[in-house]
């Protein structure tokens, strides 16, 4: 019996895997896609930005939001059931997406589909990670000689970066568009260099690939784990404790631009990894979006705010482990709360 492929979407927070998770639904063509969405936060709001997408091959019924954890932790309680309920319906996908919280190791995740109850079932296609050019530009991932010479060098993003890239089949070099051609050549020979040899790396913008290129390469990753060595192989736990997440509540805005000034004052005061969610504007029918990662902040209209829906905004704030969330909590809601 042929198996039904799935393909793990990696990639540091922010580093643009909902984008590309669009860009492949948009590209079904008829195939049934499922997708697993899974956030490190409590308040997930990858599912809700796919779903407004409103693509044909984007129902909401196939869009399955794992919250409140990474998946590299939770595959017993959360995934493998998620997965033997797709597995059962009627109608079961032609491919699964599943992508993972920008803070989960891949490996655990790929692991578990040789449990016996999906082995015979379900193969894992490949695995692509998505990295954040700018931010690999800045170094973001890589420990400074300072750091390194310290006995109890330790540098989460770091660790859960090179994971995520030594279990990939393809990486994208995402975000090329924010790189000059001198940066981005001396970013791709480093990454180049940090792949495992063969691995293909391909510069997007916006997580734009032909899905003939990502989609279909049956590398049955679950086979291959060997071939991937990462940090985590012996036995250390992953820890999730160097991580934290909260959400912040706001009231319908009269003023966005004061919120994004206040946003940015914010994140660089606490080195902010990742800000994202929703706000209601006074006098606009629909729901603005808000996304940071890193430095750089967006804000666009996504879909109408439902008849019932409350107009309030939720951001979703992620961080290293000790941020001060009631200073940042009074500091985003300012004057607007
Ligand atoms: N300039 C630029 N911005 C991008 C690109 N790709 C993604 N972004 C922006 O980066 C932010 C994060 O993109 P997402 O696709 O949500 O990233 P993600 O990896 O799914 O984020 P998490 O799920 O929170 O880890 C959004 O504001 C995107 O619009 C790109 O190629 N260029």
């Amino acid at each position: 019996m042929r198996r039904l492929p799935a393909t793990v979407i990696t990639g540091f927070l922010g580093a643009g895997k909902t984008s590309l998770v669009r860009h492949l639904i948009e590209q079904a063509a008829g195939r049934r896609l499922a997708l697993i969405v899974n956030e490190f936060g409590d308040v997930g709001v990858d599912g809700g930005l796919l779903a407004a997408c409103g693509a044909p091959s984007c129902r909401p019924g196939d869009i399955i939001e794992l919250a409140n954890g990474c998946l590299c932790c939770t595959v017993a309680d959360e995934f493998l059931p998620t997965m033997q309920a797709l597995l059962e319906r009627p109608e079961p996908p032609d491919h699964i997406l599943i992508e993972t919280s920008g803070l989960a190791l891949p490996k655990p995740l790929v692991t578990a589909f040789r449990w016996p109850e999906i082995r015979s079932r379900v193969t894992v296609d490949g695995v692509i990670a998505v990295v954040d050019g700018a931010a690999f530009a800045t170094g973001r991932f890589t420990s400074t000689p300072e750091q390194m010479a310290r006995p109890d060098h330790d540098n989460p993003l770091e660790e859960v970066f090179t994971d995520q890239l030594a279990t990939a089949d393809i990486v994208l070099l995402n975000k090329v568009d924010l790189l000059d051609p001198a940066t981005l050549a001396e970013v791709r020979g480093r990454l180049a260099a940090a792949v495992r040899p063969g691995v293909h790396l391909l510069e997007t913008t916006h997580g734009a690939v032909d899905a003939r290129v990502v989609l279909g390469l049956n590398a049955a990753v679950e086979e291959d784990l060997a071939a991937r060595p990462t940090h985590h192989d012996a036995g250390e736990p992953h820890q999730h404790d160097d991580f934290e997440s909260f959400a912040v509540t706001l009231p319908e805005l009269t003023d966005p631009e004061a919120l994004e000034a206040r946003l940015r004052a914010t994140i660089a005061a606490h080195d902010i990894l990742r800000l994202k969610g929703f706000v209601a504007i006074a006098g606009r029918p629909a729901r603005a979006v808000i996304q940071a990662a890193g430095p750089r902040l967006e804000r666009y209209f996504d879909r109408m705010w439902g008849e019932n829906e409350p107009r309030a905004g939720q951001l979703v704030v992620i961080g290293c482990r000790g941020l001060d969330r009631a200073a940042i909590t009074r500091q985003i809601q300012g004057a607007a709360a």
